[in-house]
Order: structure tokens, then C-alpha cells, then sequence
């Protein structure tokens, strides 16, 4: 497998907070991979300025062997790296076919020549099929981050980022939203780097995790070996008593 995005040395500082501190990684082609961490770890701003919404204090980023840093958030889903948000945003006043056809413009689609016919089979695919004509605006939690899901995929990314897909959905719809991304990085050839709160389907799903703590990288590899991991489990539960004793 060949590195889809290597990223070095990425640090970002909010003035005096470092958010991402010295992270290098890289993704191949098809790998299934998860960022874990405690909430302010660094996992959102990690996606922020892997796709252009902001940009790294130091380090590179290498796309598809093109360098990303620097491009503004269109022009890096232009070269084939797509994200959901943990807000879904969705055109408000359009349909759900109309929100998925704007996505159906991006350049990469330009082989989609017939691009309702390609709205709507994401919609399907997705598991919407047979409600393009309905109002976004009624739309519950759940389906919007389907929608989510087909807006990205309409731009025919390489690389799909997941920020945080099952928070606020309930069990049976995280189970099928599950199904969904499994079944999408299986058949579409995709790459994906997912956040997620909800362990248990995190761990489920990825093949591999990167796990940060304040900023920083703590540790790389499958799931199995993440969660013996010592500085991972300190990181979510604290140091032991007796460890804080003898500190
Ligand atoms: N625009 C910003 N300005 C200042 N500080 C910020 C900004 N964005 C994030 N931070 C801070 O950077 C740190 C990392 O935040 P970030 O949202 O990346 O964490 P996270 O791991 O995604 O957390 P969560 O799991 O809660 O979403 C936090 O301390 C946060 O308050």
C-alpha cells in the first residue's frame, strides 16, 4: 500500500495553547483509521488543518504526494479529501437531492455527466433512496448525517474524514450508520480517518488508531494493542492512586 497523506511535524498554537503539538503520520491507500483521545486532545483541529480550514503554525502536509498546506478547504476536497463535521450543515431552503447535487459540481464529479441520476444514487446509496424531493429542514439527526455522508461522497474523495458521526444518534442508529461506513470503505475504495467518542464502534470499525493526548501523538496501532496501552488508558482514566502516591 502507498502513503495517501503523510503529514510532519504539524503543530498548531492558539496563542498560548498548543492543540497539536509535533504530530506525524501517514494514511495509505485504503487503510481504515481512527484518532482517539479525551475531548481537547486535538483530534478536530488535526482534521481542521488537514483539510485547509486552518493552517498548521509549522509542519507539512503531503496529499496524494502534493503538498496541502496552505490551499484553502475547496481546493484540498478539488485534490480528493472529503469530511463530515460533527455540526451537520446542510443548504437550508433545499431538498435533499438539491443538497447532494451542489456537491455533485465539484470538478472531480465532472465525469458524473447526468448529476441528478448521480444525486440520487447517493442518496440511495446512503440510505435515503426515494426521499430527494423532501425538505432538509425536517430532516432528523440521523438522516442528516447520512446526508452528510452523500454530500462528501459526491465530490469523489480518496481520502473521507469522519468527525464524530454517531454523536447525538441512538443505538440503532449508530448500528446502521456503522453498517453504512463499513460498507462504503469495503466497496467504494475509500480511505477513511474517523473521530469518535463512542469506543466500542470505534474500535469496531478502524484498523488502526492514533491516539492523542494534549496535542500530542501517545500512540499508534491496532485497536487490540490501543486499549492495553498504558499512557492510552492513563490518558483516559487518570494515573492510578498508587501512581500519584509515588509521584
Ligand atoms: N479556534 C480556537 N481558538 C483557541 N483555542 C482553540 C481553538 N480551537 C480549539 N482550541 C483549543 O484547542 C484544544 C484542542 O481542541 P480540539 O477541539 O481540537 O479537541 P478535540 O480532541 O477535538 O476535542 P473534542 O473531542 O471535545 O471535540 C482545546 O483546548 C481547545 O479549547
Amino acid at each position: 500500500m502507498t502513503d495517501l497523506l503523510e503529514v510532519n511535524g504539524v503543530t498548531k498554537r492558539f496563542g498560548g495553547l498548543t492543540a497539536v503539538k509535533n504530530a506525524s503520520f501517514t494514511l495509505k491507500k485504503g487503510e481504515f483509521t481512527g484518532i482517539l483521545g479525551p475531548n481537547g486532545a486535538g483530534k478536530t483541529t488535526l482534521f481542521n488543518i488537514l483539510t485547509g480550514f486552518m493552517q498548521p503554525t509549522t509542519g507539512t502536509i503531503h496529499f496524494n504526494g502534493e503538498l496541502v498546506r496552505e490551499l484553502a478547504p475547496y481546493k484540498v476536497v478539488n485534490r480528493g479529501m472529503a469530511r463530515t463535521f460533527q455540526l451537520t450543515r446542510p443548504f437550508v431552503g433545499m431538498n435533499l437531492l438539491e443538497n447532494v447535487l451542489v456537491a455533485c459540481m465539484s470538478p472531480r464529479a465532472s465525469e458524473d455527466k447526468d448529476k441528478e441520476a448521480r444525486a440520487s444514487y447517493l442518496l440511495a446509496q446512503v440510505g435515503l433512496g426515494g426521499r430527494d424531493k423532501e425538505p432538509v429542514e425536517t430532516l432528523p439527526y440521523g438522516d442528516l448525517r447520512r446526508l452528510e455522508i452523500a454530500r462528501a461522497l459526491a465530490t469523489r474523495p480518496d481520502l473521507l474524514l469522519l468527525d464524530e458521526p454517531f454523536a447525538g444518534l441512538g443505538s440503532s442508529e449508530i448500528e446502521q450508520l456503522a453498517q453504512l461506513i463499513r460498507r462504503l470503505h469495503r466497496e467504494e475504495n475509500l480511505t477513511i480517518l474517523l473521530i469518535e467518542h463512542k469506543l466500542r464502534e470505534f474500535m469496531a470499525l478502524v484498523s488502526r488508531v492514533i491516539a492523542m493526548n494534549f496535542g500530542e501523538i501517545i500512540a499508534v496501532g491496532p485497536p487490540e494493542e490501543i486499549v492495553k496501552n498504558e499512557k492510552v488508558i492513563e490518558a483516559y482514566i487518570g494515573k492510578t492512586e498508587e501512581a500519584h502516591a509515588s509521584a
